[in-house]
């Protein structure tokens, strides 16, 4: 198969993508990959690290508000379309498909324009600006929550999960975390990160809260997110840190550590809970309140309502409330232990599979 894959912007929309084309590597060893990416994406770095061809493109969002950037926005959109449909008259793709983000609209748009097999992937509950646009002209859809129906037409619908889930789903430990971040041997850790882009109101409580980690049975894993690393790192409270606090910017290779995780602190960005539930991992959530829709408040609650994590609001977090959580949590083995479980449930773990037979039937009818 050849296969053209876009979506960008932030990890949520690409490790989905990356982890379908590791399937598809496994699965059909002799088929074709492009990878098409907006130049100022996270991609532009995580797709040529895994190996794969990425050609980028000049494109950007649209600004909630009226602005004159929206007219900009507008002339790159249809400078994209014209572009995608140039490399797509190269790559000759026998199918395409977009995992979300705003430069997967001009490439599958384009793509459905020259009568190629089109298919998106909705990772969230509540449907993005791009996908909810894109789904008068793709073919089919594949989605993660039964609450995103309501946002596309039935008939293209199916019901897929987060490839994510099926790359995860395979790890088994391999004590990273003691060789590559030093962390102490078989004692419980806690990762705290605030998705790709680290967020700033989860790394403001945890640095407040780290006084309070010390001399604990577990050990807390806090990652910043690259572009807030070096600001906490020059905070006097990161100056003397109790001996079970590690502070990371990044986390290259996510799905290797996160068996060794006992507990999970973080947003509720989709591909984060298609990973945590396909492990089973307690987790407390808290749900950005910045994006689309609130939806990963929806998101979060998906789980929550399962009793499948716990949840904080942005609102009412502090250093405080996020120490005496995760003490709470980490103190209470069988509430942590039927949560894991439950969380497990909701998990798909064959979703890379899934996906790939939906490409499969688009190209062989
Ligand atoms: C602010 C924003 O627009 N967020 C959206 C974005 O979130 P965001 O990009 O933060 O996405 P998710 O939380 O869904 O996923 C984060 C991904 O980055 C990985 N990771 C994270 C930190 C790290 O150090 N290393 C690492 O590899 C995680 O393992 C995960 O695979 O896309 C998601 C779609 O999936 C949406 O639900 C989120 O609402």
């Amino acid at each position: 198969m050849r296969i053209l894959v876009s979506g960008g912007g932030t990890g949520g929309h690409i490790y989905p993508a990356l982890a379908l084309i590791e399937t598809l590597k496994k699965e059909q060893p002799e088929s074709e990959v492009l990878y098409v990416g907006a130049e100022r994406g996270l991609e532009k770095r995580i797709v040529p690290e895994s190996g794969i061809k990425l050609r980028t493109l000049h494109i950007q969002g649209f600004k909630r508000s009226i602005s004159f950037e929206n007219i900009k926005t507008v002339y790159l959109f249809l400078k994209s379309v014209h572009e995608s449909k140039k490399i797509i008259r190269e790559f000759k793709p026998d199918v395409v498909i977009g995992t979300g983000g705003y430069v997967c609209g001009a490439v599958v748009y384009a793509a459905a324009r020259l009568k190629i097999p089109t298919m998106i992937h909705e990772q969230n509950s509540v449907a993005g600006i791009t996908n909810k646009f894109l789904s008068r002209f793709v073919d089919k859809i594949g989605i993660c929550f039964d609450d995103a129906r309501q946002s596309f037409p039935t008939e293209k619908i199916i019901f897929t999960g987060n490839p994510r889930a099926q790359q995860v789903a395979g790890m088994t430990k391999s004590n990273r975390l003691y060789k590559e971040y030093g962390l102490k041997k078989d004692v419980p850790t806690v990762l705290i990160f605030g998705g790709s882009q680290g967020a700033k109101k989860i790394n403001q409580a945890s640095i407040a809260a780290i006084k309070q980690f010390a001399n604990k049975k577990y050990q807390i894993l806090f990652v910043t997110g690259r572009r807030h690393y070096d600001k906490i790192m020059a905070n006097p409270a990161t100056q003397h840190l109790p001996e079970n606090v590690f502070i990371q910017p990044y986390i290259a290779d996510m799905p290797a550590i996160l068996p060794e995780i006992e507990c999970i602190v973080g947003r509720a960005g989709a591909t984060s809970l298609a990973e945590i539930t396909a492990l089973g991992i307690a987790s407390i959530l808290i749900p950005s309140p910045y994006v689309t829709n609130d939806h990963q408040t929806k998101n979060a609650m998906s789980l929550v309502s399962k009793n499948a994590a716990k949840m904080i609001t942005e609102e009412e977090l502090n250093g405080q409330l996020l120490a005496k959580e995760i003490d709470d949590l980490m103190s209470n083995t069988i509430e942590r232990e039927k949560i894991a479980t439950n969380c497990k449930q909701v998990g798909v773990p064959d979703a890379a599979s899934r996906v790939l037979n939906v490409l499969d039937s688009l190209v062989n009818g």
